[in-house]
């Protein structure tokens, strides 16, 4: 695994307060270009708030957040998809009743809707990409089935491939392998080393099996605040971390 010095993202001293709460407080890392960096902690240890203070769905009270040389605390949501920031949910949200080849079609930045990605003609370049991610995400035998029909974990996997066809330079993936099959969690850690050959991820994960074997660099959250950070080796020999997950 090969990552770069480069930062592509650089939080500084983020704050989100909810009527007095502080969910995150005073946060700051940064994620190099080729890099996964995994966010750990307890629940309502403040990580999904992380993701929505990046993505823009949560306004930060203070603190900045510079993604590929721009503020992004003052940027829209939308904006902050267009420039390259993609972000996956918890649970999949495919279009259960379109095939897989449709769900990365309507994907394909050219269409702005369903209805005008739909009718948009199908050209070489894109046709390409399609069974280009298709294969990426295991599922070039299955463009043609809907996707009510794919198991859970295949759902996770076309929507991280709704994702890659926008071609976000950072990722972010909320808790990919819950409730994963062993095979599929192996199959995804695969998949993330293949995506960072091109751009970075930040990852939620409560699977410490998975979190080691994927994770670059990891930030342990509790009570909004950074109590260890680096590597998976340094943080789990942390006697904070030890505390937070073993202690009380
Ligand atoms: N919009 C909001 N308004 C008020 N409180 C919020 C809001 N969003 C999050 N919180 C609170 O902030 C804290 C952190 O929540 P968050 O969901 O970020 O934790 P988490 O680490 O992702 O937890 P989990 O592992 O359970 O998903 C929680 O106490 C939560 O109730």
């Amino acid at each position: 695994m090969t990552t770069t010095n480069e930062p592509l993202l650089e939080v500084e001293g983020l704050s989100v307060s909810f009527d007095g709460f502080k969910a995150v407080d005073d946060l700051s890392f940064r994620i190099n270009r080729g890099e996964i960096r995994v966010i750990i902690g307890p629940n309502g240890a403040g990580k999904t708030t992380v993701l929505d203070l990046i993505c823009g769905r949560t306004a930060a009270t203070s603190g900045s957040i510079r993604f590929a040389g721009r503020e992004l605390t003052r940027m829209k949501e939308y904006d902050i998809v267009r420039s390259g920031v993609g972000r996956k949910f918890q649970t999949p949200s495919v279009y259960e009743d379109l095939t897989v080849f449709e769900n990365l079609e309507i994907s394909y930045p050219r269409g702005r809707g369903v209805f005008e990605a739909l009718f948009f003609r199908q050209d070489r370049a894109m046709l390409e990409r399609i069974n280009e991610i298709a294969a990426m995400i295991y599922l070039d035998g299955k463009l043609d089935q809907k996707a009510s029909g794919l198991s859970h974990g295949q759902k996770q996997w076309l929507e991280i491939g709704m994702l890659l066809i926008q071609d976000p330079a950072l990722l972010m993936l909320d808790e990919p392998v819950a409730g994963m099959t062993i095979s599929e969690r192996v199959r995804t850690a695969e998949l993330l080393q293949r995506i960072i050959q091109s751009r970075s991820v930040l990852v939620i994960e409560h699977d410490m099996g998975f979190v080691e074997k994927i994770a670059h660099q990891v930030t342990v959250l509790h009570q909004g605040r950074i109590i260890s950070d680096g590597s998976m080796e340094h943080v789990k020999n942390d006697p904070k971390v030890v505390e937070v997950y073993l202690g009380h």
